[in-house]
């Protein structure tokens, strides 16, 4: 069942809002988790909180009381004075209290939050790592993991509104027992004075969320279109196709709705709140008038009357603010759902929990077995029916037309995927029983789409082995072994300089510079297998030569796997295989493959008669 149906839409019921308070423990598990000393100081000076307005209003009664029986006792003696001033004193030392407390709680709330938006972004980026590719690539996984991220900075707020109305539920229990014991119908009048605006507040509530979360595909492509339209990767072709004007159009069309959306719903929430307020203004005064007319016929006294007119008062902001926050907690919580709900997605290409000893050195090598691969939510088979051996100490170049399948084969020698159908095994056993990350160390890969690093050039090369970041011999031997090192050379801060246009003092470099960089990175481990997909497309001819020669003599002996269209590079290859339509139709030395006069002869003809 796909997210969207079991959330979202009208389905949405109170039920489930409550439901959503179960997130709360997991959440506070996380903040505490976050600084355990800080929370707890916390939830300590809420809990003194939640005794001060009762606290206040009481000794303000008592105040009033002394204050009538001083006026109405003239010739009293200094011991009332000093009772009456004590309890001045007292009010003003809880006024005091009052007010420092709140602004140490609401420091420890915004370093706490911070803290937590840090902490849950770290373990959004560990849970990423964890997770296949094959769900980056699925755009339900997209949508969950944008709202997950939404939840780091937004779910701050949250844990202010869910300690405040800890603290407040707890301030009611006094004041309700202080109402309570004074006249028990108040409470009543109170439940009726706040329930309209509570359920009213509700029902807005759920329709925002709802509303919410319908735009979350429309969000990902507005923050889409707002990136194409300021961004330095960008820039360059939104200027020479005149993009500007077509990305502003999509942009206003998407954000005016989201505009309309929520202001429909602004405006009647706002009109209903002003009318239930009203409802609840009326309420307080009922109550008002009642308790002044006893406080005339000598039932209460005028310290009672001040104490239970605040109490009222207080209480039904209490309430009121309590049963407003109870949605806003619980939307709040909801939206919390988005961020474990991403935590619960689960990898399915890990490692066995016993893994077999990674061969050092491979004996035999990696012989694929009816390796059929489909990408998710794809018709068509990717590769089909692979039936190879590739031997340790070979050099295999794939060779086939856009879309063959040549990238997602060694994809699969990776575990980036792992076959649909069929198995992939290494001297003998099933790549699935190897440590994953012990697979990946010892193979060594450079996708043709390989990232252009907002770093320096050390560190560019780096990320092909970070475990060796600070190993400058080695970052050096790698330039030098993929003919980077002449351009670091050339770069005014050498190995140390900022590459790409994004930071400061970056420099741009040329495609075929970039390449010679992302080469580098195959160097910077002593892997088994290594694998170049399609890295010289971006050289020129004099570099392409010069990068290969030095690369057929570094992996000499080595198992690698080259896949290029420049047959003059193919050629060097002890094999070749021509895929087409991720079948492979030949398999041979390139002067057999010539000698066949296939496909593979077909191809080679065509690119030699454009040089001559
Ligand atoms: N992530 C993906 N999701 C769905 N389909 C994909 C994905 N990647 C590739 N494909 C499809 O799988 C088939 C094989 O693609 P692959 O990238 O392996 O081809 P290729 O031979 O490397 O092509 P090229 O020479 O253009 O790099 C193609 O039909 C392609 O459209």
């Amino acid at each position: 069942m796909r997210y969207r149906d079991q959330v979202g839409g009208e389905t949405l019921s109170f039920k489930q809002r409550v439901d959503a308070i179960r997130n709360l423990p997991p959440f506070l598990k996380m903040v505490w988790k976050t600084n355990p000393k800080l929370t707890l100081i916390n939830i300590f000076l809420r809990l003194i909180r939640s005794a001060l307005p009762v606290a206040l209003l009481y000794v303000g009664k008592l105040i009033i009381d002394e204050v009538a029986f001083l006026v109405m006792h003239p010739g009293h003696d200094m011991q009332n004075y000093n009772h009456l001033w004590q309890l001045v004193a007292i009010e003003f030392a809880l006024a005091f209290i009052s007010d420092g407390s709140a602004r140490l709680v609401s420091l420890l709330d915004g370093l706490i939050g911070d803290l937590f938006a840090n902490y849950s972004s770290i373990k959004i980026m560990e849970h990423a790592a964890t997770l296949d590719l094959e769900q980056f690539e699925d755009a339900n996984f997209y949508d969950k993991l944008e709202r997950a991220r939404q939840q780091t900075s937004g779910r701050t707020v949250l844990l202010s509104q869910m300690l405040g109305q800890v603290q407040d539920l707890i301030s009611i229990v006094f004041f309700t027992t202080g109402l309570a014991v004074l006249s028990p119908w108040l409470i009543a009048l109170l439940v009726v004075a706040v329930l309209p605006s509570f359920l009213s507040e509700s029902y807005f509530n759920r329709k925002k969320y709802e509303l919410y979360f319908g735009q979350t595909s429309d969000r990902r492509e507005l923050d889409y279109v707002r990136y194409l339209g300021a961004s330095d990767v960008t820039a360059k072709e939104v200027k020479v196709f005149y993009l500007a004007d077509f990305l502003i159009d999509r942009f206003k069309t998407i954000s005016n709705k989201f505009y309309e959306d929520s202001k429909q719903i602004a405006v009647r929430r706002s009109s209903w709140g002003t009318f239930f307020a009203l409802i609840g203004s009326a309420g307080y005064y009922t109550a008002y008038v009642i308790i002044i007319s006893q406080t005339i016929h000598g039932k209460l006294s005028l310290g009672d009357l001040t104490f239970m007119a605040g109490s009222f008062r207080q209480l039904r902001g209490l309430v009121e603010g309590v049963l407003t926050r109870f949605n806003v907690v619980s939307q709040g919580a909801m939206y919390l759902g988005d961020l474990f709900e991403y935590f619960n997605i689960k990898p399915t290409i890990i490692s066995p929990t016993t893994p077999r000893p990674f061969p050092v050195p491979i004996r035999e090598g990696f012989r694929f077995e009816n390796v059929s691969f489909k990408y998710v939510h794809s018709e068509k088979w990717a590769v089909k029916d692979l039936n190879f051996t590739l031997p340790v100490g070979e050099k295999l170049a794939l060779v086939g037309e856009n879309g063959a399948g040549k990238t997602t084969l060694v994809k699969l020698l990776t575990r980036l995927y792992d076959p649909t159908e069929g198995r992939i095994l290494l001297d003998g056993h099933d790549l699935r029983e190897y440590d994953l990350q012990t697979l990946r160390h010892n193979v060594g890969i450079i996708f043709q789409d390989f990232l252009r690093y907002q770093m320096n050039f050390a560190q560019n090369i780096a990320v092909g082995n970070i475990r060796e970041k600070e190993n400058r011999e080695l970052i050096k031997s790698a330039a030098t072994q993929s003919l980077a090192n002449l351009l670091a050379e050339r770069l005014p801060g050498g190995y140390d300089q900022m590459l790409g246009k994004r930071f400061h003092n970056g420099i741009d470099l040329s495609g075929g510079e970039w390449q010679k960089i992302a080469l580098a990175r195959a160097y910077m481990k002593e892997s088994q297998l290594l694998i170049l997909d399609e890295p010289t497309s971006a050289l020129d001819a004099k570099a392409e030569y010069e990068v290969f020669l030095r690369f057929a003599d570094l992996t000499k002996g080595k198992t690698s796997v080259l896949i290029s269209h420049r047959f003059s590079t193919v050629r060097m290859a002890d094999r070749i295989m021509v895929l087409d339509k991720g079948k492979i139709i030949e398999l041979g030395h390139h002067a057999e493959l010539l000698a066949r006069n296939g496909r593979y002869a077909e191809l080679f003809n065509l690119q030699a008669m454009g040089y001559r």
